[in-house]
């Protein structure tokens, strides 16, 4: 079985993403390389867990690494102050050392919490990613943004922390629910969006194989959404200026995620899906982006099945968005960045967006 080898080029702080096929019965031996002992602590949720979490700990036990494990709820809900205390308190419960290696067994809620924990546990600690959603393959395990939600706003208190190794075993995306697999194809599609027009092209081609599970073309989109991720992120690790990029669509769908409570009803991927068509249409209404750029990509999200509406079961509100928007960590003097594009392919950094616009924009949205 092949395995790809990306490097996240950070230095001391720098890791390998492996990518391929099978790689969860190989954790153990694959992990081994980077540990400082003999011990894991490992943290899934309550439907990773049923699926995958045996393979992994008997990896663990033919590697000789001794283990504990626990498993949070899944969802959203889970980023929170409450669980990050229960996790913690897990953590000391069993006694993990600074030496203990914490791995993270899941999708962004399990990776970003899990992240944010081994980041304060006894000042830090070292762990690793297991990513288990598309989602989380091609995104969140990568980077070493790590944190919880607060009633403030989204991924508010957090931490940088590098994870030692991600291990993206492609195959355990067949257990995972069609919308899941719609919602991490949201932060696929972003990497054509940002900087990279012939992916976008390769996704209008080759998109509805990455969702309906044929196994090259995940592996393909995942190597180049990591390599992606891997480039900005070594370029600048802590969000000084371009790894804001990676903040495409956000600053909209985090004020979606914000407005309807982080639960079930708008998924983090799907938000970003909204957040994306809007900044798209924010720059062509503004005269920055050709009108023909913000269909194309509205097309091909809508046949590949991502919201491209809001909802209208729900009212929205332009100033409540607004307000969400103003809590975004790209705010700077009181000056929102925003993520706006040239077109596909092309997207920059600016504050120089006029209010009006974004009302504007947001009100012919809502009302789409
Ligand atoms: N740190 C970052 O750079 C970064 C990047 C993108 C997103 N995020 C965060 O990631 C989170 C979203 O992550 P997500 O989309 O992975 O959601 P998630 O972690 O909630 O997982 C989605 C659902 O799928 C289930 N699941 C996971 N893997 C499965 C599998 N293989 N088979 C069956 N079910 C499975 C989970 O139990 C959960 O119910 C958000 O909180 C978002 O803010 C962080
Ligand atoms: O890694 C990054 O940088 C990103 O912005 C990736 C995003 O997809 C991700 O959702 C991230 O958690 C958002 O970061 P935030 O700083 O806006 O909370
Ligand atoms: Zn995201």
């Amino acid at each position: 079985m092949s395995i790809d080898r990306l490097h996240m080029e950070l230095g001391e702080r720098g890791y390998d993403i492996l990518i391929g096929s099978g790689l969860l019965d190989q954790t153990g031996a694959l992990m081994a390389p980077v540990m400082r002992g003999k011990r894991a602590f490992v943290v899934t949720d309550d439907q990773v867990g049923p699926f995958y979490l045996e393979r992994v700990l008997t990896s663990l036990d033919k590697a000789g690494i001794s283990h504990d494990h626990t498993e949070i709820s899944h969802g959203e809900y889970s980023k929170d102050f409450a669980h990050l205390e229960a996790l913690v308190d897990s953590m000391l419960d069993a006694r993990c050392e600074r030496s203990t290696m914490i791995v993270a067994l899941g999708g962004g809620v399990v990776g970003d919490l899990t992240g944010f924990a081994a980041a304060i546990l006894q000042r830090g600690v070292d762990f690793v990613q297991i990513p288990t959603t598309l989602l989380a393959q091609v995104d969140s395990s990568v980077g070493g943004k790590t944190g919880i939600n607060t009633k403030k706003g989204k991924n508010l208190v957090g931490a940088f922390h590098q994870p030692r190794l991600v291990l993206a075993d492609i195959s355990v995306l067949d257990s995972l629910p069609r919308r899941q697999v719609l919602a991490g194809y949201a932060e696929v599609i972003k990497y054509g969006c940002i900087d990279d027009a012939d992916f976008f092209t390769w996704l209008e081609a080759n998109g509805d194989k990455v969702i309906d599970g044929d196994i090259t073309a995940r592996r393909y989109a995942v190597a180049i959404s990591c390599r992606a991720k891997a480039r900005i992120v070594a370029a600048d690790e802590r969000e000084g200026g371009i790894r804001a990029l990676l903040n495409l669509g956000h600053t909209f769908g985090h004020a979606l995620e914000a407005e309807t409570g982080y639960g079930d009803e708008i998924l983090h991927g799907e938000a970003v899906a909204l957040g994306m068509i809007m900044a798209f249409r924010l720059s062509a209404r503004m005269g920055l982006a050709p009108a023909a750029d913000v269909i194309r990509l509205e097309t091909h999200l809508d046949r590949l099945g991502l919201p491209v509406r809001l909802s209208k079961q729900r009212h929205w509100d332009v100033q409540r968005l607004v307000q969400h928007m103003a809590g975004d960590k790209k705010v700077k003097d009181g000056k929102i960045t925003f993520v706006l594009a040239h077109g596909i392919g092309k997207s920059f950094l600016t504050p120089d967006v006029p209010e009006q616009a974004v009302h504007d924009m947001l009100s012919e949205f809502i009302g789409a």
